[in-house]
């Protein structure tokens, strides 16, 4: 079995570059937004604003604990870290890259794409999530493509050196 599973911050492109990746690769795309709103019938930002930054997180943790899938680019939403299990499982059938950007970088690209839904918690800055996330997102990495100063294709031509040199698992189950 063997899958690709794209973590990060809201903004860097886990869902731009997976569907572009898959492509190159041959592999089927998943973005597990998409999934969460088809499986509750309600848009993210629905969710978010009818049961509260924890109540998402945590439908958010069952859902990605659940994906099955093979020869597949799974775009998960920046939040997923903080599910435990969601990370567990997706660990144990793919190989976890952190697209990961600075925080000015960051803050640049977020000021152009809002009304996407962020799960901030009241009086959270963007900055206090960035700090809050970014050694979450390091735990649960096999491979940190850092993409700074690179536009797409320059990251996925990153994502994909980075697996050509083998720094990577596949997982048998
Ligand atoms: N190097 C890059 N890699 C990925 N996306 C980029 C890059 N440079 C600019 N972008 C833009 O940043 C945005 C990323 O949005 P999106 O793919 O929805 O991110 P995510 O799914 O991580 O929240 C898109 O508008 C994309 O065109
Ligand atoms: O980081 C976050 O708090 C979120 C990111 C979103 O996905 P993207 O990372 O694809 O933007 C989406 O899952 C949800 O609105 C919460
Ligand atoms: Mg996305």
């Amino acid at each position: 079995m063997h899958n690709i599973v794209l973590i990060g911050m809201p903004g860097v492109g886990k869902s731009t570059v997976g569907v572009i990746l898959a492509k190159i690769l041959g592999y089927q795309f998943v973005d597990a937004d998409i999934l969460i709103q088809e499986q509750e019938g309600r848009l993210l930002s629905e969710i978010i604003s009818e049961e509260g930054v924890d109540g998402f997180v945590a439908i958010e943790n069952r859902v990605n604990g659940s994906i099955e899938a093979d020869r597949t680019v799974i775009a998960t939403g920046g939040s997923v870290v903080y599910g435990k299990e969601a990370m567990e499982h997706l660990g144990r059938i793919g190989t976890v890259v952190y697209l990961k950007l600075s925080y000015e970088e960051l803050a640049k690209r977020l000021s152009n794409i809002k009304g996407r839904g962020v799960v901030l918690r009241e009086d959270q800055t963007l900055m206090d999530l960035y700090e809050e996330r970014t050694p979450l997102y390091e735990k649960y990495a096999d491979i940190v493509v850092d993409e700074e100063g690179l536009g797409v294709e320059e990251t996925i031509e990153g994502i994909i050196e980075k697996m050509d040199e083998g720094l990577y698992k596949r997982t048998d189950c």
